[in-house]
């Protein structure tokens, strides 16, 4: 399903939910404009983009979890493309931002929190530890949300970061993609590079 990735060797990789605002924020970070609406689930195959002259890309890749109208079949689909792909990149990949919707992303979790079951989101967090890429959980949605520490301590808590979240400014950083104020994610992911030696790859940020 996915097309051939370009010829850059390095990335940035997004990851999240359908509808978090994974489009919105790649414009935001390009200064491009991408496929985004209402209707969640429009992106579907990984999308790359390159700055002329730097030797890396930005990649969305597709929105998983419920979309509307489509069958849950393709959504598992989805979810393994995903993980295969990452898997298949892992060496190349510099940093994943995983987006939430600040909104909303409680609840989701907590609706797919069982003895059997582990939601989609932080079981992918936890994937990404596992294969050694530094990750950032931006937290979108910022500005429809009223007690912003309080919501972010239970985001921190549900990933298993010990609150208060603010000791976790590195991993968790709280974003409005739609306003573009995303200073605190460009700030987290610049220390990974930072930490890895590779900010001489990734000047945007
Ligand atoms: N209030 C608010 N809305 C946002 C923000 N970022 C995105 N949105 C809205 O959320 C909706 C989904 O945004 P998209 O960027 O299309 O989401 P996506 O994650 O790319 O969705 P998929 O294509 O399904 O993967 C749109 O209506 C956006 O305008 C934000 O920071 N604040």
């Amino acid at each position: 399903m996915f097309e051939t990735r370009p010829d850059r060797k390095h990335e940035v990789a997004l990851l999240g939910r359908s509808n978090v605002g994974k489009s919105t924020l790649m414009r935001e970070i390009t200064g491009h404009t991408f496929d985004t609406g209402q209707r969640p689930g429009v992106t579907r195959k990984p999308n790359h983009y390159d700055w002329a002259g730097e030797d890396f890309v930005i990649t969305d890749l597709p929105g998983f979890g419920f979309m509307k109208g489509t069958p849950e079949d393709v959504r598992e689909q989805i979810k393994t493309d995903i993980v295969h792909y990452v898997e298949s990149n892992a060496d190349n990949i510099l940093a994943g931002v995983l987006v939430l919707d600040g909104k909303a992303a409680v609840d989701i979790i907590d609706r797919h929190s069982g003895p059997d079951e582990i939601p989609h989101t932080v079981e992918l967090y936890h994937f990404l530890q596992d294969v050694e890429i530094p990750t950032v959980i931006a937290v979108n949605k910022m500005d429809k949300v009223d007690d912003r520490d309080g919501r972010l301590d239970e985001i921190s808590e549900r990933f298993g970061l010990v609150p208060p979240w603010k000791q976790w400014q590195d991993t968790i950083a709280p974003i409005s993609a739609k306003r573009g104020n995303i200073d605190t994610l460009n700030d987290a992911v610049r220390t990974h590079l930072h930490a890895a030696k590779r900010d001489d790859l990734f000047q945007f940020f």
